[in-house]
């Protein structure tokens, strides 16, 4: 079955309670999560002046096509009371696909493996905490090497570790 790793966020109201409605949803409507990186409270990166974030790595395992992961991720964020107001702003929660299996995908509506990700020390920690073999389908890095190599130095702590239990 297609393995996928998905990016949690957010950073406004109750953010591990985002979090676990987000994770109980993915299970039911996307498929059975199989690992869950702990939760790390992580420097809004890109726009800097918002409050910081929880982010948490989930590896799902899904029957979806990667247009219908999209598709239902969309879904959840708007039922769990996403508005979209500004790029890279503050939300309640922000699912982003980070990889689907090997696949590398371009178009207007969906890129995989997520374009930013190796530009992002709150996605490669959490990530790495998981998979940290797991090779980059286009740079051809494993995910400790993305890290190391990561120009960002924006705080990112683990935040909790028995909320991202299973
Ligand atoms: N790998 C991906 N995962 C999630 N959405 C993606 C991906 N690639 C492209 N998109 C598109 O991006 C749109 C969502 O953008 P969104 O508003 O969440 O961006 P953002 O979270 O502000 O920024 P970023 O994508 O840089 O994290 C989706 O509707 C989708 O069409
Ligand atoms: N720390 C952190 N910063 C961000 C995040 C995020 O999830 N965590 N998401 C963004 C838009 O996708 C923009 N900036």
């Amino acid at each position: 079955m297609p393995k996928l790793y998905l990016l949690l966020g957010g950073n406004l109201g109750n953010r591990t309670l985002y979090l676990q409605q987000a994770r109980e949803t993915i299970a039911t409507q996307v498929g059975p999560i199989v690992q869950a990186s702990g939760i790390y409270e992580t420097a809004a990166w890109g726009k800097t002046d918002q409050p910081s974030f929880l982010n948490q790595v989930l590896e799902v395992e899904t029957q979806l096509g990667p247009e219908q992961v999209l598709q239902t991720i969309n879904l959840i964020e708007h039922e769990l009371g996403r508005e979209r107001l500004e790029h890279w702003g503050s939300r309640v929660i922000d699912i982003d696909i980070l990889f689907y299996d090997d696949l590398v995908q371009q178009t207007q509506r969906l890129t995989i493996p997520h374009p930013q990700l190796h530009l992002r020390r709150f996605t490669l920690q959490p990530l790495q905490e998981i998979a940290p073999n797991l090779v980059h389908p286009m740079l051809q890095q494993t995910i400790s090497e993305l890290l190391i190599r990561c120009p960002d130095d924006l705080e990112v702590n683990p935040y909790s570790y028995s909320s991202g239990e299973l």
